[in-house]
């Protein structure tokens, strides 16, 4: 039987749910839930002029494999009307009701993997409410202490070990309880869900030149080396600290299956650079799978039928592969 995949669109006036209309013109192996307003994926596919039919999803009936032009939905009502483009600060907590429904679907066993289109993080916190990302949304809504970003494109595979903080607050994050947490959940990973046998890490400095020698900051000194060394005693591969600068240079990154960097903007911008569009980005040490795209809401572009929908395709086939091998593993 195929499974269910529970997708939510992200924020209502930027492009997520017309990149879902997109989305649902392929077929699929996977039964597709939109949890979102039935009405407003409607009126995008209209905008942009793609057919789309929905049905309300009944969990109890056999999931059936999507076919392209319709599409599932488990309704969900917007709070006040959506204009492409314009954000609405009463919208916020129905994206929060979207992602807090479509998680606890997978939670339940209801749905086997999650997509999650992208939100405006900074709208949700106008609305009063703190917000940081998905990432850490869901590590709470699943009751995990610690999990991982890591942004994945065919050729690379960078994760976090830090993720949504001030640049001001990085340096204090960096502890060896953390870096080792997030190096065993990374493994672990690379290991399990990605097949890469004895998995070969490239660890990145914090500091310019990987803190030359300590005379550019001593958190390599006094954290990174100390836990990586331990870490190195149960036979991991695990290479660096490297200064960040040269690490993303073939000679590095051939012998690696993931780098680990310290913060959102040391990894990130080249990962983008090397796979913006089709890059997925994975949560790593949740209970149920996730992923979602690689790019933000692009207000800019919403309502306009241009935006590309080549990496939620990709974070797509992605978590149906993730969702078949964790079935395969259960059974
Ligand atoms: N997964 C998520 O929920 C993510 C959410 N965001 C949020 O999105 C909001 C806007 O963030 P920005 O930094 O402006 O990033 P953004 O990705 O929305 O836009 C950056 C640039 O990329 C372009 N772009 C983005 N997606 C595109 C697509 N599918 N096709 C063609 N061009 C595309 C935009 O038009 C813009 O020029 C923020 O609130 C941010 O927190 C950002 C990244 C991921
Ligand atoms: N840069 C990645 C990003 O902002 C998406 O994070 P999340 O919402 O998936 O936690």
């Amino acid at each position: 039987m195929p499974l269910r995949i529970a997708i939510t669109p992200g924020e209502p006036a930027g492009v997520g749910p017309e990149l879902l209309v997109k989305l649902a013109q392929h077929d699929f192996d996977a039964e597709l839930i939109a949890f979102a307003d039935p009405s407003l994926l409607l009126q995008r596919a209209a905008d942009i002029g793609l057919p789309l039919e929905l049905s309300e999803v009944d969990f109890a009936a056999p999931a059936q494999a999507h076919r392209s032009g319709h599409l599932k939905v488990a309704s969900i009502s917007c709070h006040s009307p959506v204009e492409a483009g314009s954000l609405n600060v009463n919208n916020a907590k129905y994206v929060l009701e979207t992602l807090s429904r479509a998680t606890d679907a997978c939670k339940s066993g209801d749905c086997q993997g999650l997509v999650t289109g992208p939100v405006q993080k900074s709208i949700i916190n106008d609305a009063g409410i703190p917000f940081s990302g998905h990432t850490e949304f869901l590590a709470e809504r699943c009751e995990v202490d610690k999990v991982v970003m890591m942004l994945a494109s065919e050729q690379l595979r960078v994760a976090l070990v830090t993720t949504h903080l001030p640049l001001s607050a990085v340096p204090a994050a960096i502890t060896g309880d953390n870096l080792q947490r997030v190096t065993e959940i990374l493994h672990a990973s690379l290991l399990r869900q990605f097949g890469c046998q004895n998995p070969r890490i490239l660890v990145l400095g914090l500091n310019p030149h990987a803190g030359e020698g300590g005379h550019m900051g001593r958190e390599e000194i006094d954290t990174i080396i100390p836990c990586l060394e331990q870490l190195r005693q149960r036979g991991w591969q695990l290479e660096g600290p490297l200064p960040a600068d040269t690490a993303f240079t073939p000679r590095h990154l051939d012998k690696c299956d993931a780098v680990l960097a310290m913060y959102h903007d040391q990894g990130l911008p080249v990962l983008k650079y090397q796979g913006f569009g089709r890059a997925v980005n994975i949560t790593l040490g949740l209970p149920i799978v996730r992923t979602s795209v690689d790019h933000g809401t692009a207000l800019d572009l919403a309502g306009s039928g241009r935006a590309d929908s080549g990496s939620f395709y990709a974070a797509l086939t992605t978590a149906i592969s993730m969702a078949e091998n964790s079935s395969r593993n259960h059974h």
